[in-house]
């Protein structure tokens, strides 16, 4: 399957309706791929975890060691919930957190405003890209190849939801940003 061209892709960005949520474990690339989607479309895009460590004026880690997770997904759900009223009617990209998908308000809130894609990869190649910098709190006691494994298992189900899959692999980032395009593209139809 050839990879969209440049007008093809405009022309995808016009058909946009809702914003493109992207989902998945740690590592997957949701942030780094969905910059390059966002700018390959021409659309903006936003990362929550950015926003959440914004308007926190803290790091995530931070959050989850001041307040705990609960916390953390509280301001996570309120960060949605803005960011899908915002963009309600428009094409943009959005990199959720590992977990958002997981949280059922949020994963609802989701499902019914925006595309969602599943980002996904190997957990040893998860493990390898989410531990290259330390700044991931569920990673940072035992194995992280077997907490991936674990979130996985724990995880599967809402990933599940969402309609469109897009296997991570070892390629480019702008070559998974190329297959997301081409998923939304079939999924559109
Ligand atoms: N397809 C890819 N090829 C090579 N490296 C990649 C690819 N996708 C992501 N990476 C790298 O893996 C690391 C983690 O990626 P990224 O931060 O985008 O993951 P994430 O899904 O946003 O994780 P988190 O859920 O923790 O926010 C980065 O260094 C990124 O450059
Ligand atoms: O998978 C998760 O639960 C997380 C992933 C990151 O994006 C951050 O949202 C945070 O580290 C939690
Ligand atoms: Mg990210």
């Amino acid at each position: 399957m050839p990879d969209m061209s440049q007008p093809e892709l405009a022309t995808l960005a016009q058909r946009l309706d809702r914003p493109v949520v992207l989902v998945g474990l740690m590592g997957a690339g949701k942030s780094t791929v969905g910059r390059r989607l966002a700018e390959l479309l021409g659309v903006d895009f936003v990362d929550v975890d950015e926003e959440i460590e914004r308007a926190a004026n803290l790091t995530v880690a931070e959050i989850f060691e001041r307040f705990g997770e609960e916390h953390f997904r509280d301001g996570e759900r309120r960060v949605f919930t803005r960011l899908l009223d915002d963009s309600a009617g428009k094409g943009m990209v959005i990199a959720a957190g590992g977990g958002a998908f997981s949280e059922p308000t949020t994963r609802q809130l989701i499902l019914s405003r925006a595309i969602s894609v599943w980002l996904d990869s190997d957990d040893a190649t998860l493990a390898e890209r989410a531990t290259r910098r330390d700044t991931r709190p569920l990673l940072r006691e035992g194995d992280p190849r077997e907490k991936l494994a674990e979130l996985r298992r724990r995880r599967l189900a809402d990933y599940g939801a969402a309609p469109i899959w897009v296997k991570s692999g070892r390629g480019a980032h702008r070559k998974v940003a190329l297959d997301i395009a081409k998923g939304i593209e079939r999924w559109i139809g």
